[in-house]
């Protein structure tokens, strides 16, 4: 049986496998087991720390889940430290004789505590302040015997505990989004100083893992349909799987109707100049903007835009098994961690616990015949994981450096029905073509994770020459994230928001109002819908 020397429990948190990346980036290698897995499962992987993850339930909730029976002795009689994060805190707290109740607030965002720098899990810092993320309602109120407070909110709310002897530890807050300021030297400590794990993995081994994996999939004869969108993530892939079964790889770039102020034709020179990879354009704007006719709502949407382009893919397969002879039997896509985990919880993947965020068009708005066996290289990986794994095996920077864009494109920028406003989708490539411009600009594209324009299905009034004007309001979002996973809007100069405000206005003649959006994730999420 594999070994791994941390085993996280999943309690369906959005970040479980965000806690798995931070403890890859230390070289630890961990495993993910769902959160009523039997003891023998966890003991089976000789984990040296066990972290129980946050999730979207209450402790008090009845069904609620708990920690695998027996836990908490095995850890004692082993010697093996346990750290429950969020749900995990409360679980320890529940679970050991404390006492959780729902907080008068609930809190999500940033938060100020003061940490006790005694603990082992804040011992060599030179603060006792540090920003922190939250995203939860219930509280410990009474802690279980022989734990104390080891980190406090500034309204006094307990955010850390700690058991020394029994090694047990608790944060309320997330150490492993990137928001939480000195969370990854937290979780550091906790790794390395309470549960002296080694370091023995790296990026190389992964890709080189990867790659067996892929030829082993595949085999020696078979071909596969790769979808390629000029986005990072598939770049890799494709990158990736053709260097496993060369060009056995047939590489297909859909446009949807939906897509960015010109992005075919700069689509189209990218892979031209940069990727070497034969690639197949299809056009299917016009099927792809009458079959989402009506739809306003933004499941629907996800899922009518998923189930196009996997019709589209099929069709491309069998246009290639008539010119070609081969039949692929794999569809290569660029999913990542992200993309899964707000998507669905996949059968098999122990994340039954967690909500659905949203479907996204490559996961939870697939159909349910697909016809192909898919082939995901990256679904692990989150996406600055997948930027560096690109640079590892020459990937352009040109893929690397460009902002995300989501398959569903500008439908999911676009509220509710696209097709409502006959111009929607025109306006919104304007606008969002002249903030990108700016951004480049002014020397911000690359400061900033991603940003785009929404298209808002109101009016307002405005005074345009002297004359009335009743026209649309735009929104202007942009992000700093290292994974999507948690973000925060980016604080512009309102000298640059007011010449973009004014470039807008003046060059796009619907537009009336333009409005900056500030808020963080949680509580929105990035794309509008
Ligand atoms: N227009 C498209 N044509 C073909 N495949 C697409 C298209 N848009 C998305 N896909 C497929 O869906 C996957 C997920 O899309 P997603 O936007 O998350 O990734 P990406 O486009 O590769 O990278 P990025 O997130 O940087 O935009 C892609 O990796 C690709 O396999
Ligand atoms: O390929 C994709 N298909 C989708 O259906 C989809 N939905 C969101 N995104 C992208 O994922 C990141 C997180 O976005 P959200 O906070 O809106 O979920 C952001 O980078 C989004 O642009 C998608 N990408
Ligand atoms: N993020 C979490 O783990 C949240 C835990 C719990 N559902 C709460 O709201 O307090
Ligand atoms: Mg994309």
């Amino acid at each position: 049986m594999e070994e791994a020397q941390c085993v996280i429990l999943d309690y369906g948190s959005q970040y479980t496998q965000l806690i798995a990346r931070r403890v890859r980036e230390q070289s630890v290698y961990s495993m993910i087991v769902p959160g009523d897995s039997t003891l023998e499962r966890v003991t089976s992987y000789k984990p040296r720390l066990v972290v129980l993850s946050g999730g979207p339930n209450s402790v008090m909730a009845e069904g609620a889940p708990t920690v695998p029976d027996g836990l908490f002795e095995y850890c004692a009689s082993e010697q093996v430290p346990v750290l429950g994060i969020c749900y995990g805190l409360q679980l320890i707290v529940h679970s050991l004789g404390g006492e959780v109740v729902a907080g008068e607030t609930r809190e999500y965002g940033r938060m100020e505590v003061t940490t006790d720098l005694k603990s082992l899990l804040y011992h060599d810092e030179h603060s006792d302040k540090q920003m922190v993320w939250m995203s939860h309602g219930d509280v410990a109120k009474t802690l279980p015997d022989g734990f104390r407070v080891v980190g406090r909110s500034s309204t006094g709310a307990v955010v850390a505990i700690e058991h020394a002897e029994r090694r047990i530890y608790g944060l309320q807050y997330h150490p492993e989004v990137m928001h939480s300021e000195r969370g990854v030297e937290t979780l550091r400590r906790a790794l390395f100083d309470v549960a002296k794990c080694d370091r023995s993995w790296d990026m190389q081994s992964a890709l080189d893992s990867q790659l067996a994996t892929i030829r082993t999939k595949i085999g020696n004869t078979k071909h596969a349909v790769c979808a390629l969108s000029g986005g990072v993530d598939s770049a890799v892939a494709a990158t990736l799987v053709h260097k496993a079964i060369g060009d056995r790889l047939h590489c297909v770039f859909v446009d949807n109707g939906l897509l960015r102020y010109k992005e075919q034709e700069r689509v189209r020179q990218m892979f031209k100049e940069h990727l070497h990879l034969p690639v197949t354009i299809i056009d299917a704007s016009e099927r792809q903007l009458t079959k989402l006719k009506g739809v306003s709502d933004p499941e629907k949407k996800r899922k009518a835009i998923g189930a196009e382009f996997i019709a589209i893919f099929q069709e491309f397969a069998e246009k290639l098994e008539r010119d070609l002879g081969h039949k692929a039997e794999f569809l290569v896509q660029g999913t990542l961690y992200p993309d899964v985990i707000e998507s669905c919880p996949p059968p098999g993947s122990g994340q039954k616990h967690s909500h659905v965020i949203k479907s996204h068009h490559n996961v939870g708005g697939l159909p349910e015949k697909l016809g192909f066996d898919l082939v995901e290289p990256l679904r692990w990986l989150f996406k600055d994981e997948v930027r560096k794994l690109g640079l590892l095996m020459g990937v352009p920077e040109v893929f690397i450096k460009r902002h995300p864009f989501p398959g569903p494109g500008l439908a999911v920028r676009c509220l509710g029905d696209v097709t409502a406003e006959p111009r929607a989708l025109d306006v919104l490539r304007d606008v969002d073509e002249i903030f990108i411009n700016a951004l480049r600009e002014f020397d911000l594209y690359d400061q900033i994770w991603q940003a785009f324009a929404v298209f808002l299905p109101i009016k307002s009034v405005g005074v345009q020459g002297d004359q009335r004007s009743h026209k649309h309001v735009v929104g202007l979002r942009a992000i700093t994230s290292s994974d999507g996973m948690t973000a925060d809007w980016f604080r512009f100069s309102g000298d640059f928001l007011a010449e973009v405000s004014n470039r807008i206005t003046n060059q796009v003649s619907d537009v009336n109002r333009v409005v900056y959006d500030i808020t963080s994730k949680p509580p929105s999420t990035v794309e509008w819908e």
